[in-house]
């Protein structure tokens, strides 16, 4: 049996990099040669380069809503992007490309279609991102996490899956976690992940209110690159990582409720594993609003709360996370009825059509 190739692509922050993750590790490797072009300094290098896969570099510029000079300098990244990834299609001669997204895959994508590649997208976000918005019209497939989203992409080549979940995530073991994290079993455990870049507002709030929060729970906080706070390190029932890889199944496997941003990936996976969660999504001014729409369509399925981010205050934080725990039991039964699951199962039966 001669092998096929796929080429993923998609970075910028880990959201655009795990779901692919996810699906290589499911992916028949005898059956198919896995290739990656990505970045040459996003999140996605390190990933992708940890399991083990090849790994490409193109050039990439960041696609602003706003007008910067930086836009005139990217839009020259971008075409040097297009020129490289079309260098590197054209040798590796994939038979699919899958793209998640992220401001690095639009070269990849256009480069492919100038090629006749076929091409799957996946959006994460309840709005299309604006990668995704442009490669859409190259896409033959385009799947998305949420039902809301099916709308924005031509009907008849869409499919809301849900997210794909990486498996491990799911598999965690509680005692590991318990013993890598050095913590007991007298306090719950509250994990805080401030999205895969970590979230400065978060931060600062959480430490703001760090003694009060350590009384009534046991921390881990994954507070983002160049952000552990040092005056706190070695205090009782307060740990804190800039990024974590293999261990997070584990610490997922202990933790009883997180305080996250509205980072679709993070979210599918705590209800996934059913894990009670108060969202602070990323605020209008910093973004497009996709986490307070991902947040909105969670909180009114009843699987969290939402504290905007223009309300967080010691106080606003501490009431949301009371009657987070209030209803705990509640937010865990709706999570338990929720469909989820088959995300991979489906998108490698399209992957397996494929010629
Ligand atoms: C600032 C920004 O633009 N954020 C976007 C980005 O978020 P971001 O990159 O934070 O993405 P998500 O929250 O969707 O996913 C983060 C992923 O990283 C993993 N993880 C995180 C921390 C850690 O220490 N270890 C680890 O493995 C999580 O398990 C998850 O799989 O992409 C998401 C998906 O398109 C969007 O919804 C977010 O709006």
């Amino acid at each position: 049996m001669t092998k096929k190739t796929i080429c993923f692509t998609g970075g910028g922050s880990a959201g655009h990099v795990t779901p692919n993750i996810a699906i290589i590790n499911e992916l028949d490797h005898q059956e198919w040669n896995i290739k990656y072009i990505g970045s040459k300094k996003g999140i996605e290098k390190e990933l992708i380069t940890k399991i083990n896969i090849p790994y490409h570099e193109i050039s990439s510029g960041k696609l602003r809503r706003y007008v910067d000079f930086e836009n005139v300098k990217d839009i020259f990244r971008v075409l040097r992007g297009c020129l490289e990834a079309r260098k590197i299609l054209k040798k590796m001669r994939p038979n699919l490309v899958f793209s998640k997204g992220g401001f690095v895959s639009v070269p990849v994508i256009v480069a492919a279609r100038s090629l006749g590649i076929p091409i799957f997208i996946h959006e994460s976000d309840m709005t299309p991102g604006l990668a995704n918005k442009i490669s859409q019209r190259f896409a033959t497939k385009i799947f998305t996490s949420f039902e809301e989203t099916e709308k924005f992409f031509p009907k008849n080549q869409t499919r809301a899956i849900g997210s794909p979940i990486r498996k491990e995530i799911l598999n965690g073991s509680p005692e590991q976690g318990r013993r890598f994290l050095g913590f007991h079993h007298k306090l719950p455990v509250l994990t805080i992940m401030g999205g895969s870049l970590g979230a400065k507002k978060i931060n600062e709030a959480v430490r703001e209110s760090i003694h009060d929060l350590t009384s009534k729970y046991q921390i881990v906080h994954l507070c983002g690159k160049g952000n552990v706070d040092q005056s706190l390190i070695g205090l009782p029932g307060y740990k804190q990582f800039e990024y974590i890889h293999e261990e997070l199944p584990d610490i997922l496997a202990v933790t009883d409720t997180v305080l996250t941003r509205g980072g679709s990936n993070a979210i599918f996976e705590f209800l996934a594993l059913k894990i009670p969660m108060l969202i602070i999504p990323l605020s209008k001014a910093q973004s497009r609003g996709d986490q307070i729409l991902n947040a909105k369509s969670f909180e009114e399925k009843g699987y969290s709360l939402t504290l905007e981010e223009e309300s967080l205050t010691k106080e606003s934080l501490k009431q949301t996370l009371e009657k987070l725990e209030k209803n705990r039991a509640q937010f865990k039964e709706t999570m338990a009825k929720s469909v989820q699951g088959q995300a991979i199962k489906l998108i490698l039966e399209e992957i397996a059509k494929i010629k």
